[in-house]
């Protein structure tokens, strides 16, 4: 099973704080960066190459979610910068999924490198099931529903997807040994949930078989962000 160090959600205000957290990230192996929106909107695809040029590997979180034709068109933009995976809301459906993963595929072509790995966003883990019943109004579970998005993602030819660990195993019982389940909401036992609801910590998500975990505010806010991230790589690596 392939297991990523944990990835650092790059989730700051400006340039100064980008290259302050990078620095602390100095580290053996060097984690993998994800750049969401917030660094993205206000950047561009510069702040891809800056985070490349620094001897990053870039998970670039945009969460496309779009009619089929804009998806796959972003999506091209996306694979020609070479990044090492990106996501997509798999609520968008089938098509919108294969859309988006020719759209990478003609990116990654176009500059001769391998096609970055697509992953389908099941359930934010700021949901609930109060969230998802009162507000959704999807009737089923939210494990079903995750499920259910992971079978979509996986018969649609995506590697992976963004879901809680706590439903890794559920996940695991329907798709093959190497689709991929990369976690947020992960807490370290003295960490504030924020606005995560589904929340576990990083030893957890290691025993429930999760592929990476993403974590930004316990590292990035942390007084020493670079020990805040060797504990979090510690207790990912144990599995009992
Ligand atoms: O379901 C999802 C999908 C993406 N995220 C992203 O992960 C990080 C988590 O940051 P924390 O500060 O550790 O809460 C953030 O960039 C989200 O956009 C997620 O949390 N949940």
């Amino acid at each position: 099973m392939i297991k990523y160090s944990p990835i650092v959600a790059l989730d700051v205000a400006n340039l100064d704080q980008v290259n302050t957290i990078l620095k602390q990230l100095d580290v053996n192996p060097r984690p993998m960066v994800k750049i969401g929106m917030e660094v993205f909107y206000h950047f561009g695809p510069r702040i891809v190459k800056h985070v490349q040029a620094m001897g990053f590997t870039v998970f670039l979180d945009l969460k496309l979610h779009d009619i089929p034709n804009t998806v796959e068109r972003a999506a091209r933009v996306i694979g020609a910068l070479g990044v090492e995976m990106t996501t997509i809301h798999a609520a968008g459906g089938s098509e919108m999924l294969a859309a988006s993963k020719r759209g990478l595929m003609q990116g990654a072509q176009e500059i001769g490198k391998a096609p970055a790995k697509l992953l389908a966003i099941t359930q934010l883990t700021s949901i609930d099931d109060q969230i998802l019943h009162n507000q959704q109004h999807i009737a089923i579970s939210l494990q079903e529903s995750v499920r259910n998005y992971a079978k979509l993602a996986e018969s649609t030819g995506l590697d992976g997807v963004i879901c809680s660990a706590l439903e890794v195993p559920v996940i695991r019982e329907v798709v093959s040994p190497d689709f991929l389940c990369i976690t947020p909401g992960i807490r370290p036992n003295s960490a504030q949930n924020g606005d995560q609801k589904r929340v576990v910590t990083p030893n957890q998500a290691a025993k429930l078989g999760s592929n990476g975990i993403v974590i930004g505010r316990p590292i990035t806010q942390s007084a020493d962000p670079k020990f805040a991230y060797k504990q979090i790589a510690e207790e990912f690596k144990e599995e009992k």
